[in-house]
């Protein structure tokens, strides 16, 4: 039985659609969600969980209806989109109290375990917080309830490098040694190369790649030129370089002639794809 399993989810707004996203997640993976700004990614996640009402689709979290099981399914969820804004006057140590009446499974030693790894001070309150320590706070909200899958909007975007390497380790952590499942969107393409087991690829409100990272990195490669472009079909995202051009291609395909030919990184394919 898949985690978390959606089939043909739809939402229209005035200027923008989520057409027929389905996709499924296996227990104890990671799974990376990637796209352009605009593409979709937080709307996907706010309409799994009905924080936005989807126009239509199925959505079941082990293998139960949200729309019917709402209550029980978010007790074994921990969601985090953005830092922590609501109550913004608020000590977090209220919040904390308020938060974990909720959980059934809330456990008071790894929610202080992770305050201390964050540097977090109960005592103060969100608006005395940087925008990346109001993610971390978030962050120990939603990961000290035993939550077993994880959904998280972007979580290391307002993060330093030295946090953001930290929080990839205890996603891994996670998934090794308690079988969660985890589910984030992203833009630094280098957390997924680092963590990620499948991606999850939305371009313009349509799934366009959903399977393991690996393959999906596997399917191309990246062919620089010095000079110009030869006219062939077969090269992708054509772009200019420092020096020369760039393009990518599918692996399958034959070098192009007058090109250096290397492996591809996940942002490159990205980058070159978009300008399809
Ligand atoms: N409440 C709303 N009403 C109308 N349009 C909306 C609403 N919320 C989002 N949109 C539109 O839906 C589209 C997708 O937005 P969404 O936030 O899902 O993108 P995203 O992939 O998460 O982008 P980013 O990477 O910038 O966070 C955008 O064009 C946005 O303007």
């Amino acid at each position: 039985m898949a985690v978390l399993s959606v089939k043909g989810l739809c939402k229209k707004y005035k200027a923008f659609e989520l057409k027929n996203v389905s996709f499924e997640l296996r227990r104890g993976t990671i799974t990376g969600f990637i796209g352009r700004n605009g593409a979709g990614k937080t709307t996907t996640l706010k309409a799994l969980l009905h924080f936005i009402h989807p126009d239509s689709g199925e959505i079941r979290f082990f293998g139960q209806d949200i729309a019917e099981h709402e209550l029980a399914v978010k007790q074994k969820l921990g969601f985090v989109s953005g830092g922590a804004d609501y109550y913004p006057m608020k000590k977090l140590k209220a919040i904390t109290d308020v938060t974990k009446r909720f959980y059934g499974e809330w456990d008071d030693g790894v929610y202080r375990r992770y305050m201390k790894l964050f540097g977090l001070d109960e005592t103060k309150t969100p608006k005395q917080l940087s925008e990346g320590m109001k993610v971390k706070y978030s962050l120990t909200l939603a990961l000290s309830h035993h939550a077993e899958l994880l959904i998280f909007d972007e979580p290391t975007s307002g993060l330093d490098p030295v946090s953001r390497d930290e929080l990839l380790d205890i996603f891994l952590k996670l998934v090794e040694r308690e079988g969660v499942t985890l589910l984030f969107s992203t833009h630094i393409t280098a957390d997924l190369e680092k963590c990620a087991d499948d991606i999850l690829y939305i371009k313009n409100g349509e799934i366009s790649a959903d399977m393991p990272l690996d393959d999906f990195i596997a399917e191309y490669r990246v062919a620089r030129f010095a000079g110009g472009v030869p006219n062939d079909g077969r090269l992708l995202g054509v772009k200019r370089e420092r020096r020369g051009c760039s393009a990518l291609m599918r692996a399958e395909d034959l070098p192009a002639e007058g090109a250096e030919v290397s492996d591809a990184t996940l942002e490159e394919i990205m980058v070159h794809l978009e300008k399809e």
